[in-house]
């Protein structure tokens, strides 16, 4: 299965989601488009302990921290559709990381979330918990169900609201898949110990 990992935001919590969700799959790792340092790629391998992630290396890897069209059109290229290939992995699992939200242009035409269709995957939406989240997460949901994407859940990050997270799984009819605290440090053993609260509930 190929999971797509978009968020409500930039800086949302996405790699450090996408971290956990390969050390549970024991998925490997794909980030087509980076713009930006440092890249997402190196963050996940620094993260993950298994040995069995693979890491395959963006399409596009763009200098300005940007929207992927803007720092696309800085160095004089656009971004195309077509020159995505999905790698061919020899795992069950790969998890594919957007670029900040679901929305956010490639080009002037196609948006991240056009990438989930090509991909044939279905969506893990992290959702940190800032005030105005709630609207950003619902406004979300909203543009993927518009295009009929499958969402496997939400991933909650950072401080507990629990009043926020009610009402956004009651009105996205969604469910949470896991909760991430706010931690002091992002580190190996904190990705492990998520992974292994991920997978007890995988199937549920
Ligand atoms: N729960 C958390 N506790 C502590 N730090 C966190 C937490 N979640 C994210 N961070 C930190 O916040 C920053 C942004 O997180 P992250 O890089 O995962 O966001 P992103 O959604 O992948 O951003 P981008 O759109 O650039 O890909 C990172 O430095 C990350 O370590
Ligand atoms: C640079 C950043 N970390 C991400 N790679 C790209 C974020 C694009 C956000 C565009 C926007 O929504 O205004
Ligand atoms: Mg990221």
């Amino acid at each position: 299965m190929n999971y797509f990992v978009t968020g409500i935001d930039t800086d949302s919590g996405k790699t450090l989601a996408s971290a956990i969700l390969c050390e549970a799959l024991e998925a490997d790792y794909w980030k087509p488009v980076q713009a930006g340092l440092p890249r997402d790629n190196q963050t996940v391998k620094n993260l993950i302990t298994n040995t069995t992630t693979e890491i395959y290396p963006e399409t596009y890897l763009l200098k300005a921290p940007a929207s992927p069209h803007a720092s696309a059109k800085k160095e004089g290229i656009t971004i195309q559709l077509n020159e995505f290939k999905l790698p061919s992995s020899k795992n069950k699992n790969l998890v594919i990381e957007g670029a900040g939200g679901c929305l956010v242009p490639l080009n002037d035409k196609d948006v991240v979330i056009d990438l989930v269709k090509i991909f044939d995957a279905q969506v893990v939406l992290v959702a940190d918990l800032y005030l105005g989240s709630i609207n950003h997460t619902l406004l979300t949901v909203e543009a993927l169900q518009n295009r009929n994407i499958k969402v496997k859940g939400i991933i909650f990050n950072g401080e507990s609201n629990p009043e926020s997270e009610r009402i956004i799984l009651l009105k996205s009819g969604l469910k949470c898949i896991l909760r991430i605290d706010q931690e002091r440090h992002i580190h190996p053993g904190i990705v492990k110990q998520y992974a292994k609260t991920l997978i007890a509930h995988w199937n549920d």
